[in-house]
């Protein structure tokens, strides 16, 4: 058998899933054996795989997070597109099968598909009602708004239900670049980079300050926690741990949520929005990530690359991977069997990401966002948050800050890239 490595950053359950569906592909056939190694967070895995391409010693697939698709689409003479890879090896392929809001982040501008969804998600908020009944809150009405994420919390905190009413991971991700769409407003200019090289961030808008000084104040408060390191990462032991009655994280963190909330009734929900803001709430975007194929390895691995694609995309494979991790459901197909099984109704909640994601047709401003060197961008949006927090800057400063530090990068990024 011919061996395909596949670097990836799924840990946990996550990680025990992803390596039965390789062990299942296996096992389906006998000339190709694709061996999964974990390579840390996403940040991690993307630098290890820059580095192994240096040193030529790059694996055939490693798992990309959406904000490093701008960085991976420059890297021309290091990527193979994955239309190319399918064409090439005589593998069926229509992007048309895959949700819109998943294709058209993955698309060049003539729609050619650049790498393969695999675990597409969209952040959404998870609650525990158990808690909600002993603060005298309805279990079944979680809020809608940000004003209710305020009075709940309070209840929540002042009837000694829970310490704290909400935490989140991904400050960058869910409180600035979902919340910009979710509320019709841009990240950047040119369509939030999609436009061109020479987009630039504009994220330090009215809604966005607003939203930092209103987090800044209910951390001070005690109805906000900061989940640091790194915008959030410590969020959901907060939340396991009944300190925090609420939760916004990703769609993908379902199945270790659900694993991990067993000691109390566990409720899913949209994001809250701003009810004063005209066209909210809009549509979220998407996390996750995709697989981006490396060149320079022989043609009999990509062949096995290529029949890998099509058992990882095909709606069986994709549906269960859904349904079990809580990432979307990436084409119609999967979406489809998964009502067809009778998933939702089994599952009250597991359709709050597509619905969340779908709720409206994408604006300029809600169709995501694609900027180079935007990896960094993202540590310059933890950073300024955490000086905010400390009282160093206030919500506009530290906006600003991050429009000026992040745009230097991007005009690095384009200086190189034109
Ligand atoms: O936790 P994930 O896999 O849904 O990813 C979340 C963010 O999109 C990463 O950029």
């Amino acid at each position: 058998k011919t061996d395909i490595q596949w670097w990836h950053a799924m840990g946990g359950e996550l990680g025990a899933k992803l390596e039965e569906i390789t062990k299942n592909f296996n096992e389906s056939q006998d000339e190709y054996n694709i061996v999964p190694s974990y390579k840390g967070n996403y940040v991690e895995t993307m630098t290890a795989a820059i580095a192994a391409f240096r040193a030529k010693q790059q694996p055939a697939i490693v798992q990309v997070f959406e904000v490093g698709t701008g960085t991976m689409i420059a890297a021309e003479g290091a990527i193979y597109p994955v239309y190319q890879l399918m064409t090439d090896n005589q593998e069926p392929f229509d992007p048309a099968a895959y949700l819109p809001a998943v294709a058209g982040y993955y698309t060049d501008t003539s729609g050619n598909m650049l790498s393969m969804p695999f675990n597409s998600s969209t952040p959404i908020m998870y609650y525990n009602k158990t808690v909600f009944e002993k603060a005298g809150l309805d279990p079944n009405t979680p809020p809608k708004t940000w004003a209710e994420m305020e009075e709940f919390s309070k209840k929540i905190v002042e009837s000694g239900a829970a310490t704290c009413g909400f935490t989140t991971g991904w400050i960058s991700w869910i409180q600035t670049e979902n919340l910009s769409a979710w509320h019709n407003q841009p990240i950047g200019t040119l369509e939030n980079g999609f436009g061109g090289l020479d987009a630039r961030l504009e994220v330090n808008g009215p809604v966005q300050v607003r939203h930092w000084e209103n987090l800044k104040k209910w951390a001070d408060e005690g109805l906000y926690k900061y989940a640091g390191p790194l915008g959030g990462d410590n969020a959901p032991p907060m939340f396991y741990g009944q300190e925090c009655a609420m939760m916004m994280n990703s769609s993908g963190s379902r199945a270790a949520v659900v694993e991990n909330s067993k000691d109390f009734d566990l409720g899913f929900a949209m994001l809250p929005f701003y009810d004063d803001v005209e066209g909210a709430p809009q549509n979220s975007i998407i996390g996750g990530a995709t697989l981006w194929v490396l060149q320079g390895r022989a043609p009999e691995e990509y062949a096995g690359v290529a029949k890998f694609f099509t058992y990882l995309s095909s709606p069986e494979v994709q549906a269960d991977w859904h349904q079990f991790s809580g990432y979307l459901p990436i084409t119609t197909a999967a979406y489809e069997l998964s009502q067809e099984q009778g998933y939702y109704e089994a599952n009250p909640g597991a359709d709050t990401a597509i619905k969340q994601i779908t709720l409206n047709e994408p604006t300029p401003n809600s169709k995501g966002l694609r900027f180079g060197n935007y990896v960094q961008v993202r540590t310059i949006i933890d950073e300024e948050f955490e000086a905010m927090l400390g009282g160093s800057k206030d919500a506009q400063g530290a906006l600003d800050a991050v429009v000026e530090r992040g745009n230097k990068l991007i005009e690095e990024f384009q200086a190189q890239n034109q």
